[in-house]
Formats: structure tokens, sequence, C-alpha cells
């Protein structure tokens, strides 16, 4: 089944928790176990409903305290398909946390509360849903019960995002708009007629239906090498395959593959999965690929069709996220890891900071501090065969990685 991945991030009680709660309470998501502690620790703080925001993180107790941390991912699933939501807290000090959970999103849910409008969170979580091309957008105005379910209010945000969009340098393949109230459910993922002037679906509609293969296709194939897996019993004696998840894109039985780097061409034999033989093989799916020819290709190595190859870059452009306490310096040598492969690879200069609320550039930086978003341009010891970010989300990232003590320090999306 597939895997729809979703990012949200928010205010402090713009009612984020009580929306996950909700669209897991109405899809029954939420184990009988689970209930009962859900109804107790609701009565333990005086309520008189079962408040759904304590849920989300599982950890109640933290839960009570009114705090979030990290990156929370929720898992529920529908008979459609299977959900991922990725909750970050949405301060200025988390933006290494929103990246990191929406570095593989692909919707982004904004959620704004319809007395308080667009704030500065929402200015960041957009900025970040926009830097990483996140293709789906979804707002949704929260709170409409305590706006009398005004639809002129409704309007006014609607109006003052679209503002936010046209500033954008990415347009978001898809935004939608939904007044919500996630405390009484309506508009989440069953509908009670309380707002009866908006004739769209309900959250859980609208996601159900998102496309996830369009994109897929529109993407170059590429395929990582994992590990190359060699004949084990006599009677396979002549199997040799290529494991590994398929990157982006698609690739069929018969198509005419090169491997890089050494640009030996083949064609696709065999695409196994579990024993079983596929006549191709679609993005994030785990596959044994054979080939037609015997060639050199091993771990680090990657399978894409001739007439879409990436180029082979050693110096590169890219928006990093720093997330380490000890700042980036430029002149300094990290880990570059692009998929299983990994390089040496020096920060030639900082090119600019971004402010991610007013989304400015400020120049003439010597270092970035844990948090902040900027251009930096890298030199690798080895090439890399990355895709520019925004033709190929899944090739066009990386991390840095400490060399001595083996920590993430940044993400970062590939522009040259
Ligand atoms: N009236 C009304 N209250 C809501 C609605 N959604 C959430 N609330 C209330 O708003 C308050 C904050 O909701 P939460 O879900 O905890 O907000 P949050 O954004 O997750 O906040 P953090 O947990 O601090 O991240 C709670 O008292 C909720 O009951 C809504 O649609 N209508």
């Amino acid at each position: 089944m597939e895997v729809l991945r979703i990012a949200t991030s928010g205010s402090v009680d713009d009612g984020k928790s009580t929306l996950i709660g909700r669209l897991l309470y109405d899809t029954n998501s939420i184990p009988q176990d689970k209930m009962e502690a859900l109804h107790a620790a609701s009565k333990r703080k005086g309520l008189d409903f079962t408040d759904l925001s304590l849920l989300t993180d599982g950890l109640v107790a933290e839960r009570e305290q009114g705090i979030t941390i990290d990156v929370a991912h929720i898992y529920f699933s529908t008979p459609t398909r299977k959900y991922i939501i990725a909750d970050t807290p949405g301060h200025i000090e988390y933006t290494r946390n929103m990246v990191t959970g929406a570095s593989n999103a692909q919707v982004s849910l904004i959620l704004i509360d319809a007395r308080k409008g667009i704030v500065e969170q929402t200015h960041r979580h957009f900025f970040i849903a926009n830097l990483l091309r996140i293709p789906h957008l979804v707002v949704c105005v929260n709170k409409m019960d305590l706006v009398e379910y005004s639809e002129a209010r409704f309007n006014q945000i609607v109006e003052d995002f679209q503002q936010l969009l046209a500033s954008a340098s990415f347009k978001a393949q898809q935004v939608k708009f939904i007044p919500i109230s996630s405390l009484y459910g309506e508009n989440v993922a069953t509908r009670n007629g309380t707002i009866n002037w908006y004739n769209g679906p309900t959250l859980l509609d609208y996601l159900e239906q998102i496309d996830l293969d369009q994109e897929d296709s529109r993407h170059p194939a590429r395929f990582p090498i994992q590990s190359v897996i060699r004949p084990r019993t006599t009677e396979h004696h002549d199997f040799r395959g290529f494991a590994g998840k398929v990157a982006s894109g698609h690739f069929n039985v018969g198509d005419e593959i090169i491997s890089l780097p050494s640009g030996q061409k083949s064609r696709i034999k065999t695409i196994e999965q579990f024993e079983t033989q596929l006549p191709s093989a679609h993005a994030r799916e785990s596959v044994v690929i054979t080939l037609e020819d015997e060639i050199d290709s091993s771990r680090g190595n990657m399978l894409v069709k001739t007439g879409s190859v990436p180029e082979q870059r050693k110096e590169v452009t890219a928006n990093v996220c720093w997330m380490d306490q000890q700042k980036l310096v430029a002149g300094k040598t990290y880990l570059l890891q692009h998929g299983v492969n990994r390089v040496k690879a020096k920060v030639q200069q900082i090119n600019f900071v971004i402010d991610v609320t007013s989304n400015q550039h400020i120049e003439g930086k010597n270092d970035m501090g844990l948090n902040d978003i900027g251009s930096i341009t890298l030199k690798t010891a080895q090439p890399i065969f990355a895709d520019i970010y925004a033709e190929n989300p899944a090739n066009g990232s990386f991390i840095l990685i400490d060399e001595f003590n083996n920590t993430t320090v940044a993400v970062g999306t590939l522009i040259t």
C-alpha cells in the first residue's frame, strides 16, 4: 500500500495535536488501551471531554506538561493508503527539526488559528515547505467554531496566504484551503454540516485522492546500488543482482541503463522483489535488478537510464540547514553523504544566510549557527551523481557529517 508522508508544524495552541488526534480518532486508529489512557489523562486535567491533543506523542506524561520537543512520527491508515505525519514544533529554535520532519514529505499541512490568521510561524513553516519543494500544500484554517464559522474570515485568511504564495520561488503543484474545527471534528475526516458554505472535500478526503504516481513519472530514473547479490547456491550460479531502493522515476524490464561512474551500458534483464518477477520498479520500491551483461558495479554506484544521466559534480552550491551546536566555518572539511555514497567535502564559502521568517538574504557571513539556513559552495574529493534538487528532490539532497564525531551537522539541497 502506498504511503503518504505529511509534515506539519505549527504555533503553540493552534490545535495541531487536536487535529492529529481527531484524524486518528475518526479513522479508528486509536487502540482501546490508549483510548482509556486518554480518558484518564483528560479527567486528571479536570476536563469534561476527551482531549485528543494528548494522544499524539504517545508520551502522555510529557504532553501533560504541555511541551512538544522533537519530531514525532504518527502513523495511521485507511483502506486507501498509509499515512505518516511528521509533527514538529514551529519555534525558530526548532528550525532543524522542521527541516528534518519535512525532508521527505509529499504534503505540507499548515495549520492556522482562524482567530489569529497568519503568524510568524506560518511564514517559517511555509518557507521550509517551499525550500524543500513539497509538492502539495494543505492549509487548514482551524477553530472555525471560535469565529462563528465565518466565511468572510476564512476568505480573508485565504487571501493573506495567497500573497505569501505569490512571493514564493517555488509554486506548489496544488494548494488547498480547508476550513475546519478539530475540536468538533468538522471537515477533518467527516462533516457535521456547521460549515455549510464550504463544498470542498474534508481534509482526509483530500489526502486520500492525492496522486503520487503522477509526481514520480516526472522524475528521472535513479537506482543507487546498496549491495551486490552474488550466487549463494549452485543452482543460482549465474545470478548477480543489484539490490537497492529506486530513488526516483521508474525502471522497466528491457530498459537500456548506464552504470555510474563507469559509464558501462546494459539492459535490464529482470526486476525481482521477494523472488517475484516484476515488469517494473517505481520510486521507493526495494528491488533486485539483474542485467543482460556482466558489468562491474558495486555499492555506491548508480544505475540510470540512457538519455537522463545526472551530471558528475565535484563542486556544488546548496542550501543547507545547520544542525550542530558547533558552527559551520568556511574552509572546513566534512563528509558529504549522498544516498549510500560518502565523500569528503570542503566548504569553499558561505554565500548567504537566509532569515527564515522574512526570506531576506544576509550576505557577508563567515559562519552559520544552529538552525541557520543558508547557501554554501562545497568542493568534493570524488564526484557525486546528484540532480538539482528542484528537478529531482530524491536525488538532489544530502547530509553533511562531522568526520571526527560522526554526527549529522547539516542537511542540504542541491542548487547547482
Ligand atoms: N474551540 C476550539 N478549540 C480548539 C480547536 N482545536 C484545538 N482547540 C483547543 O486549542 C487548545 C490547543 O490545542 P492543541 O491541539 O494542544 O494545540 P497544539 O498546536 O498542538 O499546541 P502544542 O501542543 O503546544 O504544540 C486546546 O485547548 C484545544 O482543545 C478547535 O477547532 N476549536
